[in-house]
């Protein structure tokens, strides 16, 4: 990154991180001075190995795990001082296993963030919960069905559309296409795209399915040594000269998702 100033400020600004996991005469350094802006628009993703700390990247920016040092801003404000609510209206995560409440049905599991602000009718709840459900794909007979009845990118789609409830810019993808087969995650994948663009989101994702990635990214940050080792458009990040990236866009798949990258238009980056 560059220290050049810009104009819009950026939607995550994490600057200065440290994360280190102490316990039972071990020390654990995940992350160490980690620097990474995203700008409003941007569907960045990160990418690395495993336990190179992405996961505990997303939590720490929707406020469910701390840094041991650095700052975390979100739209302007510190993720500490934002709060539940305040961070449910500014971020929306989708977890990897998509984590539906097994005893709601599909319209209560997404009206659920709505429910918890105790401040709008009934009613308006369930008007609300039902867009956001025909907004993610799922019909209208859906709406009461269990989450033991679903298939699982209809899961998938219920959870997407919880994350969606309170109309949150900034959307956290934890593995969104992981467990689906390879119709239902094109599918998925088409309708990140399609919300990514309508709703002018700004997403972060970590994905190992490397046709998501390419399909998606209109950046990619790859987590090394502790550290973003480089960030950038797909195309420029593949030929950066770094054992993990060599390690990870090689071989048979990584030629597959090139391939892929050359024949489609690249993702646009709406501000
Ligand atoms: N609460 C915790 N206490 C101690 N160690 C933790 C804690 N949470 C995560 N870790 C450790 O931090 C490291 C990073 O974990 P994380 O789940 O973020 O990795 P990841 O990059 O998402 O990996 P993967 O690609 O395998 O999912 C791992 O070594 C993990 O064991």
């Amino acid at each position: 990154m560059t220290g050049a100033p810009r104009e819009v400020p950026p939607v995550v600004d994490i600057r200065g991180l440290w994360t280190v996991f102490e316990g039972a005469g071990r020390r654990a350094v995940v992350h160490k001075d980690l620097d990474l802006q995203v700008m409003p628009g941007e569907l960045v993703s990160l990418v690395g190995g495993s336990g190179t700390g992405k996961t505990v990247l997303l939590r720490q920016v929707l406020g469910l795990a701390t840094p041991t040092r650095g700052t975390i801003e979100v739209l302007g404000r510190p993720v500490a001082e934002l709060g539940r609510e305040g961070a449910s209206s500014r971020v929306g995560m989708l977890f990897q296993h998509g984590a539906l409440f097994s005893a709601f049905s599909v319209l209560e599991n997404i009206a659920f963030p709505l429910r918890e602000l105790r401040t709008l009718p009934d009613a308006l709840v369930r008007e609300a919960a039902m867009v956001k459900l025909q907004m993610v794909g799922l019909k209208p007979q859906d709406a009461d069905k269990m989450p033991a009845d679903l298939s699982g990118g209809m899961v998938k789609r219920a959870a997407l559309a919880r994350a969606l409830a309170m109309d949150p810019p900034l959307l956290l993808l934890d593995e969104p296409t992981a467990g689906l087969d390879p119709d239902s995650s094109d599918a998925f994948v088409d309708l990140l795209r399609a919300l990514h663009r309508e709703l002018q989101l700004t997403v972060i994702m970590v994905t190992h399915d490397l046709d998501t990635l390419f399909e998606l990214s209109t950046r990619i940050a790859v987590l090394a040594d502790q550290q973003v080792v480089v960030s950038g458009p797909p195309a420029d990040v593949i030929g950066f000269d770094h054992p993990f990236v060599h390690d990870f866009f090689q071989g048979e798949r990584g030629r597959r998702a090139m391939a892929l990258l050359r024949d489609q238009p690249q993702p646009t980056q709406e501000v």
